[in-house]
């Protein structure tokens, strides 16, 4: 197909688009499943059918739904079905399990939304359609059909930070300063189309995820933009790393001029429209480009303002008031660019976690009652993961 396409585009002589505007990230996928069908057991020698293999996720953390779906897509995944009992072989063989290797942060949702497990942790399983039980005595000896339905599948990105800020405030220069991430930097809006994660390395040799999550503009919450696509993958971070232009931003010349202030309130605004609770997770405001002539001196004028924007909420425009005040932790400013003061966030990130892992349980995500329910069904008739 891929091979046609090529062919196609050739032959009328247009163009492929660049390969960074094709690849889409893939955060949802929906799949049908089913489970293998039961053996018929053999009546005569009260035998047993072989149980129908099942479908079932593995975490791992180099996979991702993009390969899911090109393998996947419009076709059903069935489990093998279990073979029949027979006179030589009294108990049949169980059918064969089909695996699909998961991201990790991945949520498996059924067809009326229910949750039936995420995967959070590497090999962690969880069976998304059981096969049917095999012939036997209770069942008249014939196979029963095996669980068959459609799932989705919803990836949130697990990182230690997420990193939230408008276009161009400089969050992919930031990623390239503070990790060895080489993001795709350009003087206009939207440059980056999807979340990136990269590991921040430690000289002792510790190392903290960072997600960059972009799109986030004034109006997100009306779906301006990217609108809220991306903010679910800030979910699951233990802190947020707000970062700013000193300068403000403006999206076009439609558009307000934001100081740099009103872009850190907007930001807190477009957060809070999307879950307040993300206003309770400890956050740091990086305030970036600290290299442009008189940067220095902002800086110092509306430190103490963003430290305390309860304080100044007031004077700014009504219609980009938030209900509530993100409270930052620290406010620090920085170059991407240059690369000054990249150590001190870095040390001063590592730090903030460490207070919150010793607050907090160091587990972001709570097993699920019904995650815990399939790890027992997994136990009991899961899938023999080697
Ligand atoms: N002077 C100066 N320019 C910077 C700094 N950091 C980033 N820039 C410039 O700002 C522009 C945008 O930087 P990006 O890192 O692409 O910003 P972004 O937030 O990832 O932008 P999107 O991809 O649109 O979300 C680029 O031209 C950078 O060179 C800085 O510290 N100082």
């Amino acid at each position: 197909m891929v091979f046609l396409t090529r062919t196609c585009y050739k032959l009328k002589e247009i163009k492929l688009p660049r390969k960074y505007l094709r690849s889409k990230f893939i955060d949802s996928v929906r799949l049908h499943v089913k489970g293998g069908t039961g053996g018929t057991g053999l009546p005569k020698y009260g035998g047993l059918g072989g149980q129908g293999g099942c479908v079932y996720c593995q975490g791992k953390e180099d996979a991702n739904l993009r390969t899911i779906m090109s393998q996947y897509r419009a076709r059903t995944i069935c489990g093998g079905h279990g073979e029949d009992s027979r006179k030589a072989q009294i108990v049949g063989k169980p059918g064969e399990d089909i695996k699909l290797e998961v991201p990790l942060g991945v949520t498996v949702y059924g067809e009326n939304g229910t949750v039936l497990g995420s995967i959070d942790k590497e090999d962690e399983t969880l069976i998304v359609a059981r096969g049917g039980p095999g012939g036997n005595k209770n069942n008249n000896f014939l196979g029963h059909f095996g669980q068959n339905h459609h799932i989705r599948l919803d990836l949130k990105l697990i990182a230690d930070i997420g990193l939230v800020g408008f276009p161009n405030a400089g969050k992919s220069s930031l990623l390239k300063a503070i990790s060895r991430a080489k993001p795709r930097i350009a003087n206009y809006p939207f440059t980056t189309i999807k979340p990136n994660k990269a590991i921040i390395q430690y000289s002792d040799l510790r190392q903290i995820s960072i997600a960059d999550l972009p799109g986030l503009i004034e109006g997100a919450h009306e779906n301006i933009g990217l609108g809220h696509k991306f903010l679910k993958h800030v979910e699951r971070t233990k802190l947020l790393l707000f970062i700013a232009d000193i300068q403000g931003f403006q999206l076009s010349p439609k558009y307000p001029k934001r100081s740099c202030i009103e872009t850190v309130v907007l930001l807190n605004k477009e957060l809070e429209l999307y879950d307040p609770e993300l206003l309770d997770k400890p956050a740091v405001l990086a305030i970036n480009k600290l290299d442009v002539d008189g940067a220095d001196e902002t800086f110092n004028r509306i430190k103490d303002s963003l430290t305390h924007l309860g304080g100044i909420i007031n004077t700014l425009p009504e219609e980009i008031r938030p209900e509530r005040i993100i409270n930052f932790e620290d406010v620090i400013g920085i170059s991407a660019l240059k690369g000054s003061n990249i150590e001190d966030l870095k040390q001063l990130l590592r730090r903030r976690l460490d207070e919150y892992a010793e607050e907090n349980d160091p587990d972001i995500v709570k097993p699920s009652e019904s995650l815990l329910r399939n790890k027992k069904l997994t136990q009991e008739r899961g899938p023999q993961v080697t």
